[in-house]
């Protein structure tokens, strides 16, 4: 097993022998060397292989080049040889995308001479054996000639465009490309020189450092603690055979789409029968797409369909997936109280509200906990695991582990309105629309988001998500009404200013996509193709016009510094209040639920990255600007962290201690 250089030695001194000189020394040498592969071999565990002249590997063995998820590329010439040995295109799928494969596709590919499922060293030494005095000439990697297309020029071209459209500004992909390109056009020899130049400058960019930064950070949240002192490695999870789903939306399909296709029992209740039927059809046609993707059975017989909230009385766990409303998510907890065995724990897939207030309708509210899963719930990483004040340990280590066993990544968070993803999204949203009223365009607001790495824009996704779901949540809040007084939108809410223009979006029926108009213009209703909309940019000018607003110019900077800085701002206020353990899980938290572009760490390590000293100073400058915005108030933790000199993220956790040890 050999997972590749380690990753901390990678901002110091590397240990252990230089490994290029190691590798091409094994390839000279004049008696065979077969490497045998068992386990994993990744990155130079890989490279080291291929220096090697004949591969053995054992049936349940992965190797890979996972080098660009990094912010690298395979740097001991795996750039140069992996595309000599299997050809251009399949070298550059398993560069550019880092996957892992398995021997029998590495056999398939030629990456490996043969397989085995007995003893892959023994294996190893009877093929040394066998193969000793044959001549190694042929079995140099580096002396072949690389196997192109005839029309390779073209094949790079058509390969850089389509990883510069994905890549979202990650360089390393593009220096994959560029790579293997060096593999396709120049001797050996020069084609390392063009890999070391090439890793040179990915090694010292800040995206790296972010990626490899962020690699550590989705190990560092399975070890989650509570401000009880709870802990991962002193709780112990109790386990879940079978499950049940209440409520069959979007939300509810995806969820128990993931269950059974995890291999778990799942009851699935939806009350309604029109909605019932369309559940049916919609998760079976998931499970079947799914498993012929997977090339396996679809878990049909996994899932029993009921209309009666009595079916789940037997199962270890529930989530409840009802639409987004307290008084009946508090209806459905007191049923399952009443119905399930007491020792079930009861989980609630709220995007936001108050878990402790669920938990207070049933007899044991120690475990009840929120599983908030991110739509569509079968396809997101995400799942942030919500513990209110009376969930206990044992819920919580429950609903890690099960989010663990439905391949998420769970992030343990505390209660409070919106968690931790969301609450950080309301002062994004919330300047996004500042930004529109004080002469911003949606499309120039998204480019700038866009350009930063965000799979879609603020305005794009919300057309995407539906205006109409926040503009309810607004409406429940008293905030979504006209003045009472005039009639008129008002721009100030509850003493702080508040932005009506989503308000007035929906009051149109423009609920973005599903409507064909938003924030854009669609061809038709349920069209993905987002259009400007003259309409919206003349009704932009009326309400600035009614509210007497001048338009201003809005730059690339402000909508950047802005949109980001004081979701930023926000995160160190989750970890002052102890909502969230450390930045990491911020991070974790946005890259895979939020978008974030990995190649930037995640927003908390973005914001060190920045300098904390700069974030405090551009907060400071927009909050004198705008001093009805809350959210643009530098908060005391990262005024404490400048005052500390701005120590680097891996010591935040110390500052954060004593600031919280001070409230
Ligand atoms: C010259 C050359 O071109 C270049 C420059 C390179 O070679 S660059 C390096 C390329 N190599 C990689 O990208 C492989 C990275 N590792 C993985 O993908 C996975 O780890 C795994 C191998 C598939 C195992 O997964 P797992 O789920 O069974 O366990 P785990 O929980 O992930 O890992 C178990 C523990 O091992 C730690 N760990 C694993 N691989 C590591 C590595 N390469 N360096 C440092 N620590 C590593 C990990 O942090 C965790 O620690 P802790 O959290 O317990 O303290």
């Amino acid at each position: 097993m050999h997972s590749g250089a380690d990753i901390k030695e990678f901002g110091g001194q590397m240990s252990g022998p230089p490994l290029i000189p190691m590798i091409h020394a094994i390839e000279a040498a004049s008696k065979p060397v077969v490497a045998a592969i068992e386990g994993i071999a990744l990155g130079g565990g890989l490279e080291l292989a291929l220096g090697c002249h004949y591969r053995i590997a054992h049936s349940k063995a992965r190797v890979g080049l996972p080098e660009v998820t990094l912010g690298l590329l395979p740097g001991a010439g795996g750039s140069q040889r992996l595309p000599r040995l299997i050809g251009v295109p399949a070298a550059l799928d398993l560069i550019t995308t880092g996957r892992h494969v398995t021997a029998a596709e590495a056999l398939k590919f030629g990456l490996v001479d043969q397989i085995t499922d007995h003893n892959t060293v023994n294996v190893a030494v009877k093929f040394a054996q066998r193969v000793a005095d044959q001549p190694l000439d042929a079995r140099r990697i580096s002396t072949y000639p690389c196997l192109c297309p005839s029309d390779v020029a073209v094949l790079f071209e058509e390969v850089m465009q389509r990883v510069r459209r994905t890549a979202r500004g990650a360089i390393a992909p593009i220096a994959c490309v560029q790579a293997v390109r060096a593999a396709a056009t120049l001797p050996y020899n020069q084609g390392m020189e063009r890999e070391r130049e090439l890793m040179a400058t990915l090694f010292t960019s800040g995206q790296a450092r972010a990626l490899q930064y962020f690699f550590f950070a989705q190990r560092a949240v399975g070890r989650w603690s509570m401000p009880s002192g709870a802990r991962w490695d002193t709780s112990k999870p109790r386990p879940v055979h079978k499950a049940a789903v209440i409520g069959l939306g979007t939300m509810g399909r995806g969820i128990t789409v993931a269950l059974a296709q995890a291999g778990f029992s799942v009851v699935a209740v939806e009350t309604q029968e029109k909605q019932l039927m369309e559940a049916k059809q919609a998760i079976s046609g998931m499970l079947e797409r799914g498993a012929k993707r997977r090339g396996v059975a679809p878990a049909l017989d996994k899932i029993n369909y009921g209309r009666n909230i009595q079916s789940v009385a037997d199962v270890d766990l529930v989530i409840e997936a009802v639409f987004e409303d307290m008084a009946l998510k508090k209806k459905v907890f007191q049923q399952l109280s009443a119905v399930c065995k007491p020792s079930t724990f009861l989980c609630s897939n709220t995007s936001g509200l108050d878990i402790d207030q669920l938990a207070c309708q049933t007899r044991n509210p120690e475990l009840v906990v929120g599983m908030h899963f991110f739509a569509p719930a079968h396809v997101m990483k995400l799942l942030e695991v919500v513990y209110g004040p009376k969930s206990s340990p044992l819920a919580v280590a429950t609903a890690m582990q099960l989010g663990k066993k439905i391949g998420k990544v769970s992030v343990a968070v505390g209660n409070c309105r919106g968690f931790v993803g969301n609450r950080m999204l309301k002062p994004y949203l919330e300047q996004a629309l500042f930004l529109l009223e004080e002469g911003a365009t949606p499309e120039f607001v998204d480019q700038v988001l866009e350009e930063f790495g965000f799979a879609m824009g603020v305005f794009r996704m919300s057309d995407l998500s539906g205006l109409d779901v926040g503009w309810k949540v607004r409406m429940a809040d008293g905030l979504a009404m006209p003045d009472p007084t005039t009639g008129q939108p008002t721009r100030l809410r509850q003493g702080r200013r508040y932005s009506p223009l989503g308000d007035l979006l929906c009051e149109q029926g423009r609920f973005g996509q599903k409507t064909g108009r938003g924030w854009y213009q669609y061809d038709k209703p349920g069209s993905q193709v987002a259009k400007p909309d003259p309409w919206l940019h003349s009704f932009l000018d009326e309400y600035r016009a009614r509210h007497a607003l001048v338009a201003h110019r809005i730059d690339h900077q402000e909508v950047l510094e802005r949109c980001l800085y004081s979701m930023i701002n926000e995160g160190f206020r989750i970890l002052e209040d102890g909502i969230a353990a450390g930045p990491e899980d911020i991070d974790v938290i946005y890259v895979f639920g939020y978008s974030w572009p990995r190649h930037h760490g995640g927003p908390m390590f973005y914001a060190a990255t920045v300098g904390l000293n700069k974030v405090l100073e551009r907060l400071e400058h927009y909050y004198q600007a705008h001093p009805d915005v809350p959210s643009l108030q530098p908060c005391h933790l990262l005024r404490k962290l400048v005052a500390s000199g701005s120590p680097p993220i891996q010591k935040w956790r110390e500052v954060i201690k004593k600031v919280r040890s001070q409230l």
